[in-house]
């Protein structure tokens, strides 16, 4: 069935009529009174992983959800051609319709021999020369074969990007940093605020670091000033332009600007422009992450998620993880009228990854005009938030306990610490928290509880809970390069079935086009003599004032 709006589907009128029918009044307590099997009906388990990374358990069974819920989103997805569009992507055609592009990072984790074509053409030699490539520039770095221009090893990696060209990079080597090497140290220099340039080169020695260049077109403003002042910080002290070639190299699609930065082609390390910036982890651009964890690792961080991409790709909707997640995610922003979305990492080492998923899922699914042109009149792209766990039930969780809004949370943990300290205490610890927030937010606190334990009537209504606050719980058997990588392509599946659905072109980011041009006229004034008054007056007066000063 050919659509627009998502609204106009037969089920999402259905579940219309069940959120009013059904949906506004389930309460989670009566649920799992009711049905003693909720908790094994409604939780998944995946199983692709070997034995030492997995399984990955999808606890689903605290939503505010019955299984006719999940029979009627299940039908949205299938009428919204959710599958359709999936096997579209697997086929290499150009879903990513507004820039003419395909759609295919999939292919980078694909470590199978089976060929991935675009256009006609089998990708897979490709990916496999530069996974080559990678991993004899990491083990040649790691071992310390490679050397500097002054004979030295290489001690500090500087990897300059931003946006997907730094957020997976991070996020990845400190999520995996148990794997890392422990005498290599990591900066990510990405903001154009030359503080934070500045704090890295501090730390670093010319003699022994290596920079990353890493950019998707290579034309970033901020990537390209960092990237310049880095060399130049270099040249200062190696003085001969030759020794770059020991210092730098590029991940990057434009081999030409590559070029003309002046770092050797031998040194580029390409993808396509079929990987997305926010899907680029898994190409060149992780090599921060070969660096780190070695190539053998980063190996099984894509087989983790090429294992999940299978799963995704033939499981049917009914059973799929990630499509579930997402319809249930679709459910509460639809037709609860859910703004955001929590993720709390109950897992130090991933305290990026909410960071991270924020650019997965709002640079995707922060549209408003459908693939077929019209303005939806439906709430698209959720707001993508979190903190690691316990820090956050200390700051933020009064809200998601007490506050007005609806807030679907994502609760994750490994079972396993790669620091069981004093006995595992700490651990056991952090795992009683994950496991009481979700059972705090569902149960709540009624006045007739908070009265037994002797509050006064006029504190009563402060101390109670309403309770029946949805989240899922996602319950690793440990955080290891293939447990991650699988973890991480679920979200990816998540934000592809939300889109599919919403019927939006997931794979654009033009939002993000207009700030940059405009900064571009406010840095030419702000280099020009005089006052500007071309602008709006607040933006006339901001400008004259940082030209003026106070
Ligand atoms: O890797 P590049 O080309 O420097 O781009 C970095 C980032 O640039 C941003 O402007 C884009 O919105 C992101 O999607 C992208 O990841």
């Amino acid at each position: 069935m050919s659509f627009s709006l998502a609204s106009t589907l037969p089920a999402w009128q259905a579940l219309q009529n069940h959120y009013e029918n059904v949906g506004k009044h389930l309460v989670l307590r009566d649920l799992f009174d009711k049905d003693s099997s909720r908790f094994n009906k409604l939780s998944h388990t995946f199983n692709g992983l070997k034995e030492e990374d997995g399984p990955i358990f999808f606890d689903f069974s605290k939503n505010l959800i019955t299984e006719e819920t999940v029979k009627l989103l299940v039908q949205l997805a299938k009428e919204a051609n959710v599958e359709g569009l999936r096997d579209s992507l697997f086929n290499g055609d150009h879903i990513n319709f507004t820039e003419g592009r395909a759609v295919y990072h999939p292919a980078l984790r694909n470590l199978s021999d089976k060929p991935m074509k675009v256009n006609g053409e089998d990708v897979m030699p490709g990916v496999r020369s530069v996974l080559k490539h990678m991993k004899e520039f990491s083990d040649a770095i790691r071992s310390g074969t490679w050397k500097g221009y002054t004979g030295k090893p290489i001690k500090s990696i500087v990897n300059i990007g931003i946006g997907g060209s730094d957020l997976g990079p991070v996020m990845v080597t400190e999520a995996l940093k148990p794997y890392g090497k422990q005498d290599m140290e990591l900066h990510f220099v990405s903001n154009i605020d030359g503080t934070h340039l500045a704090e890295a080169l501090n730390k670093c020695d010319p003699e022994t670091t290596l920079f990353l260049i890493a950019s998707k077109t290579f034309t970033t403003a901020e990537t390209c000033t960092n990237a310049q002042s880095a060399k130049d910080w270099f040249l200062s002290q190696a003085k001969d332009p030759a020794h770059v070639a020991k210092h730098f190299a590029a991940l990057s699609t434009n081999e030409k600007e590559v070029t003309a930065f002046g770092i050797d082609s031998a040194n580029m390390f390409e993808f396509s422009d079929w990987v997305g910036g926010r899907y680029s982890v898994w190409s060149a651009i992780g090599l921060s992450v070969a660096l780190y964890i070695g190539f053998e690792n980063f190996e099984a961080f894509l087989g983790g998620a090429h294992a999940m991409d299978n799963y995704f790709r033939s499981t049917p909707l009914e059973e799929n993880i990630p499509a579930l997640a997402a319809l249930i995610s679709i459910w509460y922003s639809d037709f609860f009228g859910a703004q955001t979305h929590l993720v709390a990492p109950y897992d130090q080492y991933m305290h990026r990854f909410p960071a991270y998923l924020q650019q997965l899922s709002m640079e995707s699914n922060g549209k408003a005009i459908t693939r077929s042109g019209d303005m939806v009149n439906y709430t698209t792209g959720k707001i993508l938030w979190g903190e690691p766990g316990t820090n956050s039930q200390h700051s933020f969780f009064q809200l998601v306990h007490q506050g007005t809004k609806l807030i679907p949370a994502d609760f994750l943990i490994p079972i396993e610490s790669h620091n069981p300290i004093d006995n595992n205490k700490h651990h056991r610890m952090l795992f009683s928290n994950f496991a009481a927030q979700t059972e705090a937010l569902m149960l709540g606190k009624t006045p007739a509880e908070v009265k037994a334990e002797g509050a006064a009537d006029e504190i009563v209504p402060h101390k109670t809970f309403v309770g029946n606050r949805p989240s899922n719980s996602i319950i690793a058997k440990k955080i290891t390069p293939a447990s991650l990588g699988a973890l991480i392509s679920f979200y990816e599946w998540v934000t592809f079935t939300e889109g599919a659905v919403w019927n939006i072109n997931s794979f654009d980011q033009f939002g993000v086009e207009l700030g940059k041009k405009l900064a571009k006229n406010v840095l030419s004034q702000l280099d020009a003599e005089g006052k500007v008054n071309d602008h709006d007056a607040s933006t006339n007066g901001l400008i004259n004032l940082f030209k003026t000063g106070f």
